[in-house]
Parts: structure tokens; C-alpha cells; sequence
């Protein structure tokens, strides 16, 4: 069956899925293959739970033609649809990539947009080759704007992803050490996510700019930009304000304050806000928008236990993003105790034990009460601080965290989304 054909029946259904464990009634089923299961060994269970239609690559699981769909390959099947769906609704697509601050960034511009349009985002960060199909397909005949994050961790990963979505307009947050695993260096970064702006000038799509980072400027000339940021000939010309709990900006002597923690976040405010002022959004509501949103997922959260202040950063980490948290937390002013847990950065390399004693460094050069490490690559740097203080496991700082009693104390908590530093949050 063609991607065409399939799309009919698409369109009859109530949408796509992939996982039988969450079925969508009168749904359309595709059965992948992963790492623990093959998807074809559940598609006779979907249509039993309800789904209309079950997409295999298997013939013999495909026992009754009127509910199967047999393809050569039900991933290729599934971005075939969604690059087909895509082109058939006649909606304007908006791609966010970069290093550090995508999720973040998708979720204010899509509160700004929503303001004024009928937008679908990405649902939390579904942004690989699996995330971004199913994204474009939750898109139907109402929606004017859709917002579509991707991620990458291997070259060629975001020029695939954006052959998919074909966005009309694009915006890179930042080239930083994540994923080095996979890019080699900071170079290979550039490269990868640079595929985004390849494919938006191939095409002679617009470029959304953050025209003070250096390696973004360099497309500054290319026709199809709108541009943001301090420098002095950005379109949309911000001053950074805010302080060290609070990012905000201000733009035309109107402050826009968030409830997000970290001066750097102040970047992915502007960008949303730059990209709803393109859109012509009313004003009071962008700013509305910016003020509404609250980070969830303990990405850039604060909360309070107890007396405490806990600024909750453990939903991922890398040296980027462990630094900018470092640095902010190093400058908030209080007289009170300041406690630094932090867990292993994953996914960084050869260069891994290398960034690790370069955060340790950092810590060596600031007056943290103490500063509890943990993790693998955490344990293997030098220090001859007594303050800063290593554990080999979650669970032993855990304990430790549990036999002392903090009071009044500010506390921020940052580790790759592995160690799950968030449970840490009962034992304080
Ligand atoms: C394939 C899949 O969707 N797997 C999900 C599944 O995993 P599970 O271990 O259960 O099974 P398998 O993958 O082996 O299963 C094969 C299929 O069988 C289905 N199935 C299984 C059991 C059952 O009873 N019924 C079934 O129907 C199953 O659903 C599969 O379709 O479930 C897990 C738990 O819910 C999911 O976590 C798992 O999802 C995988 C990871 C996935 O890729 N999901 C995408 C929708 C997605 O977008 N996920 C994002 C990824 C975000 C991310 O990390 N981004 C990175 C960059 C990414 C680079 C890219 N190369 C990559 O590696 O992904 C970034 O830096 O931003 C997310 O999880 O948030
Ligand atoms: N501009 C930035 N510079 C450095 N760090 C940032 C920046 N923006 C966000 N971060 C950090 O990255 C963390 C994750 O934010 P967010 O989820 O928005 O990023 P992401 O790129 O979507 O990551 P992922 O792809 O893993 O979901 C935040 O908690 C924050 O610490
Ligand atoms: C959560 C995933 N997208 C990611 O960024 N992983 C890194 C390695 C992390 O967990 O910090």
C-alpha cells in the first residue's frame, strides 16, 4: 500500500500511535521495532483493544486485510506519512534545535503563538525520528502554526528530520557540549545542528537569529533572517534583565518576567518573544504568555521544601548547560547557605573526565557551603577541598542527605537525566 492510500485510511482514523500500552481508540497502530520489543508481536492485541488499523512489516502477523496494513518498513512508513500529512495541511511549520534550551524555548513560543493561532507543539520532547512523525501527525486541518522540536545526537540526524517536516522557519538555541558522544567536538555540533539552517537557506525559508552568538552571525547576511538579541543591529533589540532566581528581558522599556530560573533561559524568552513579534501577536499578549508559563519536568524549576530553596535542575545535564546553572547559582545573592548537588554529565565522550574536573575546577573557584558529587566520572576528578564532597552512588548520598538536617538553606540540584536526581528531592 502507498503512503497516499495509507493517508486515506489515516484520515479516517483517530490519529497515530506506536505503543499498545496507550491505545488510541479507532488509532492507527505502526509496529516498531526497538531495543526490547518487536512492534509486529502487538499489532493483533491493538486491534483487539480498538485501534482501526495496525501498520506491520511482517506479513504473518497480518491476519485480517481489512485491519492490517503490510509495508517494508514501518519507521520509513511512519516518516512517509507524516512528511506526507505535513504537505497535505496547509499550515506553517516552525523547527527549534540546539543544544541546550529547545524544550524550554518550544514551550514559550507555543504559549506566545497560541495566543493568536490555532498552534500544536511538540508533546514534552518527542523530537527524534519516532517524536517528530508522530508530531507532525497529532497536526489536522485546524492548526495554523505547528511547533516541532528535534533532536539529534549523530550528524545528518536534523537535515532527516527536517526533510520530514519541511519547516518554513527554524531557529537553532545554541551550540553546546551535549552530546559529544556523538559530534566529537564542539565543531561537529556546530555542524549537526547547523543542518537546520542548511536546510531552511536551501529552500529559502527564514531563519529565526540570535544575532549575539558569534557562529550564528555567521548566516547573519543571508536574506531570510529576523534577527534578536543585545547587539546593537538585531531586529529585535533586548536587554537581558532579570535576576539570578528569575530569568526576564526587556524590549520597548516593557520587562517580560518569567517564572524560569537561570540567567541564560533569558535567550529562549527572547526567541519566543522575537518569534511572536513576527507572527504580529499583540503585544500585552506575548508578554502575558511569558508570564504565564511555568517550567515543568524539573528543568529550570525552583520549589521549596520545607525552609529550603531548591532550584531543580535535574532534568539533564552536559558542560554547557552545568556550567550556565553553576555560574547562575555562584552570583544569586543570599546570606544564607548554598548547597551544590550535582550528578554526572552522560553522553560526553572522550572529553568526559576532562569536563568533569573542568566543573570541578569551577566549584574550586567559588564559596559553596559544600558541594556533593556523584557519579562515575564525578568521582574519578581531584580536589583538595573538604567541602566539596563525593558519593559513589545515588542511593549513599541519598542516605547521607537524609542524616543531615538543612535549614534555610538554597540548594541546586543538576545531573543527566539517568541518575534521576529529582528522587533525591524526598531526602531533604
Ligand atoms: C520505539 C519506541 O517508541 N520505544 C518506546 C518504548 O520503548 P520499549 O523499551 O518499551 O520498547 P521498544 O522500543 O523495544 O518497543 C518497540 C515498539 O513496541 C511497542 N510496544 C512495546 C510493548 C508493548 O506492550 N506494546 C507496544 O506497542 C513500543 O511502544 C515500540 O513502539 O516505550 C518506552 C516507554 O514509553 C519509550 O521511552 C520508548 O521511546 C523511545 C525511546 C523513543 O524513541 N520515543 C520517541 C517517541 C521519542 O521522541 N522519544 C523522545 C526522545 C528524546 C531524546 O532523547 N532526544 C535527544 C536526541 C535524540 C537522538 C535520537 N537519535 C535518539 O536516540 O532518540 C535529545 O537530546 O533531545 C523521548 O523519549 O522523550
Ligand atoms: N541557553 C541555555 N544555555 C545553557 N543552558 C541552558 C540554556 N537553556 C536551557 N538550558 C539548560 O538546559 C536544561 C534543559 O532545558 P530544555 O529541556 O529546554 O533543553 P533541551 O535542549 O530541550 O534538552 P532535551 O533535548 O534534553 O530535552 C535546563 O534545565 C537548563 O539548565
Ligand atoms: C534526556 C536526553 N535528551 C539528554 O539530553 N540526555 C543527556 C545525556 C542527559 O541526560 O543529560
Amino acid at each position: 500500500m502507498n503512503t497516499a492510500q495509507i493517508h486515506q485510511r489515516f484520515l479516517l482514523s483517530s490519529g497515530a500511535f506506536t505503543d499498545t500500552r496507550n491505545i488510541k481508540e479507532n488509532g492507527i497502530y505502526f509496529a516498531l521495532r526497538g531495543i526490547n520489543f518487536n512492534g509486529n508481536n502487538f499489532a493483533r492485541e491493538a486491534i483487539e483493544k480498538g485501534a482501526r488499523y495496525a501498520v506491520v512489516d511482517e506479513e504473518i502477523y497480518a491476519t485480517n486485510p481489512e485491519h492490517f496494513i503490510v509495508v517494508k518498513d514501518v519507521l520509513k512508513a511512519l516518516q512517509d506519512l507524516a512528511a506526507f500529512h505535513r504537505k497535505y495541511l496547509n499550515l506553517t511549520i516552525i523547527a527549534i534545535t540546539g543544544s541546550n534550551g529547545k524544550t524550554t524555548t518550544k514551550e514559550l513560543t507555543n504559549k506566545v503563538l497560541s495566543k493568536k493561532y490555532r498552534t500544536v507543539a511538540t508533546n514534552g520532547n518527542l523530537n527524534n525520528h519516532i517524536g517528530v512523525p508522530l508530531t507532525l501527525l497529532s497536526m489536522d486541518e485546524e492548526t495554523e502554526i505547528g511547533i516541532v522540536e528535534m533532536g539529534a545526537n549523530h550528524f545528518k540526524e536534523i537535515a532527516r528530520l527536517a526533510q520530514i517536516a519541511m519547516p518554513d522557519y527554524g531557529y537553532i538555541t545554541n551550540f553546546g557540549k551535549a552530546h559529544l558522544e556523538g559530534f566529537g567536538n564542539i565543531e561537529g555540533v556546530i555542524q549537526a545542528k547547523s543542518e537546520l539552517y542548511d536546510h531552511l537557506k536551501k529552500n529559502m525559508r527564514l531563519i529565526f537569529l540570535n544575532a549575539d552568538d558569534p557562529v550564528q552571525r555567521e548566516h547573519f547576511n543571508y536574506k531570510h533572517t529576523f534577527s534578536f538579541g543585545t547587539a546593537e543591529d538585531s531586529r529585535v533589540q533586548f536587554t537581558y534583565s532579570g535576576n539570578q532566581s528569575y530569568a526576564s528581558v526587556n524590549f520597548n522599556d516593557t520587562d517580560f518576567k518569567s517564572k524560569i530560573t537561570g540567567k541564560h533561559n533569558a535567550i529562549n524568552i527572547a526567541a519566543a518573544v522575537c518569534m511572536g513579534l513576527y507572527f504580529k501577536v499583540p503585544f500585552n499578549e506575548i508578554k502575558n504568555a511569558i508570564e504565564e508559563y511555568s517550567p515543568a519536568n524539573n528543568r529550570s524549576q525552583i520549589t521549596k521544601k520545607g525552609s529550603n530553596t531548591i532550584f531543580m535542575d535535574a532534568y539533564n545535564a552536559n558542560p554547557t548547560s552545568m556550567h550556565a546553572a553553576i555560574s547562575n547559582f555562584q552570583e544569586l545573592e543570599t546570606t544564607e547557605p548554598k548547597i551544590v548537588i550535582l550528578g554526572d554529565m552522560l553522553e560526553v565522550g572522550s572529553s568526559a573526565d576532562t569536563e568533569h574536573q573542568v566543573i570541578v575546577n569551577q566549584l574550586e573557584n567559588d564559596d559553596f557551603t559544600e558541594c556533593y558529587l556523584v557519579g562515575e566520572h564525578f568521582n574519578r576528578t581531584q580536589t583538595n577541598r573538604s567541602t566539596i564532597i563525593k558519593f559513589k552512588s545515588v542511593e549513599k548520598l541519598k542516605e547521607h542527605l537524609q542524616e543531615t538536617k538543612f535549614d534555610n538553606c538554597h540548594i541546586l540540584i543538576k545531573g543527566s537525566r539517568k541518575l534521576a536526581l529529582e528522587n533525591l528531592l524526598e531526602a531533604i
